[in-house]
């Protein structure tokens, strides 16, 4: 069989986009983010939607062997379902769940319509090549354009990862519909597809580039959070508290801070009766209470055994006094569920301030000081140390 200039060249484009896209496939495969539970879902989407993209270029390139209105809804059916994918891939990654795509109505509904429009309407009817080229284009640019909004886990704090992938979406929203667009305008073969080539390799590249990152940055905000968190209770370890307390309290110079050091009470006895497991129930249990009745901004950490430190930014000794008065009879009044039944604990507490970075010993030694106070008092109350 001998090939034309044309054919010879639409498969030098369509090797290249899908050696492409089979790098990105193998990239993501072997990526480190496919070794975390958390991220392998959403990582396994993206590495489906390469693997899409590349499939929709071989039935592009398959219009040689195959009637051309069967290449051409091939093609636009697996790039349709290649976006839906990133879309399901930035849903799982921010927690979300979505039904299987198998069971999404809307998009076998636009990926039904779109055949009929490919196959149907326009095979019969109009078959122009850029008509339909633009709206299964466009369509495929709606469906990314989508996915700009499900990207950021938190839109006040984006990750740099997550700028990266929202810039190389926007640009893939403009360059898909780009070159068919173009060919209203220059109908030469040759100009159509290296502006074709021109722009599906710089969507590609950066595509692939901008997911990559997002992984990279994803692992590392993984790990750190794995790094500065208590596996057990789930509130930070003192490690974040180290760092971030001289952060906060270095951000805000001026103002004053509290810090309140806790301490169960006759924890060992818990243990000792009903067993290591039950005390480890106590201190999850302990934990929650304490996260919910502090501010989002005050920062809770276990510093050790059944001691916890709490810091309150930003509020005067008085009101870090009130809210240790209520913590200990929050506690006092709770009772816990247990595999040994219903217990009730109490705790003691150490209440001191700090106004700049350079106190920070000072101050959560004189927190020590006051618990030890409160300890010797009787225990289950607060006492002040101010400095
Ligand atoms: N279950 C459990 N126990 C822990 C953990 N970390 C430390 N402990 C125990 O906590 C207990 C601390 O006991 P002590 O320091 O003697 O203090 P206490 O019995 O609370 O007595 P007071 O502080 O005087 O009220 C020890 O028995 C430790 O083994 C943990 O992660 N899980």
């Amino acid at each position: 069989m001998s090939l034309t200039t044309e054919e010879i060249a639409n498969i030098n484009y369509l090797v290249i986009i899908l050696i492409m896209n089979l790098i990105g496939v193998f990239y993501f495969y072997f990526s480190p983010a496919r070794r975390a539970i958390e991220l392998k879902p959403s990582v396994d989407c993206f590495m489906i939607m390469f693997a899409l993209i590349a499939a929709a270029f071989v039935m592009f390139a398959a219009r040689i062997f195959i009637p051309d209105w069967l290449s051409l809804t091939l093609a636009n059916g697996l790039f349709l379902l290649s976006a839906y994918y990133a879309r399901r891939g930035f849903i799982y990654r921010s927690g979300g769940s979505q039904p299987t795509l198998e069971k999404s109505k809307i998009i076998w509904i636009n990926i039904v319509l779109l055949t009929i429009v490919n196959t149907g309407i326009f095979y019969l009817y109009i078959d122009n090549f850029a008509i339909r080229a633009t709206i299964t284009s466009v369509n495929i640019a709606i469906v990314f354009y989508s996915c700009i909004a499900k990207i950021p886990k938190n839109l006040i704090l984006k990750t740099d990862g997550e700028k990266v992938v929202q810039f190389a979406v926007y640009t893939t929203v403009l360059f898909t519909p780009a070159s068919a667009i173009f060919y209203w305008f220059e109908q030469s073969f040759f100009v159509y597809m290296s502006t074709l080539m021109f722009t599906q390799a710089i969507a590609v590249t950066g595509l692939i580039g901008a997911f990559l990152t997002l992984l990279m940055s994803d692992l590392i905000e993984e790990h750190y959070h794995k790094s500065v968190i208590d596996p057990l209770t789930g509130v930070y370890n003192r490690r974040f508290f180290e760092e971030k307390a001289l952060k906060v309290i270095g951000f805000t110079q001026k103002s004053q801070h509290g810090i309140i050091m806790v301490d169960i009470d006759n924890f060992k006895d818990i243990n000792d009766t009903f067993g290591h497991a039950v005390g480890d129930e106590v201190l999850v249990k302990f934990a929650k209470i304490v996260s919910t009745i502090v501010r989002d901004s005050d920062i809770v950490t276990r510093f050790g055994g059944e001691e916890f430190v709490i810091l309150q930014a930003s509020a005067s000794i008085i009101e870090t006094q009130k809210l240790a008065e209520r913590l200990c009879d929050e506690v006092s009044k709770c009772s816990i569920q247990t595999q040994a039944g219903n217990l009730t604990i109490t705790a003691s507490f150490g209440v001191s301030s700090l106004s700049g970075p350079s106190q920070l010993k000072t101050s959560l030694k004189m927190a020590d000081d006051a618990m030890y106070d409160a300890k010797k008092g009787g225990k289950n109350r607060v006492v002040v140390r101010d400095l």
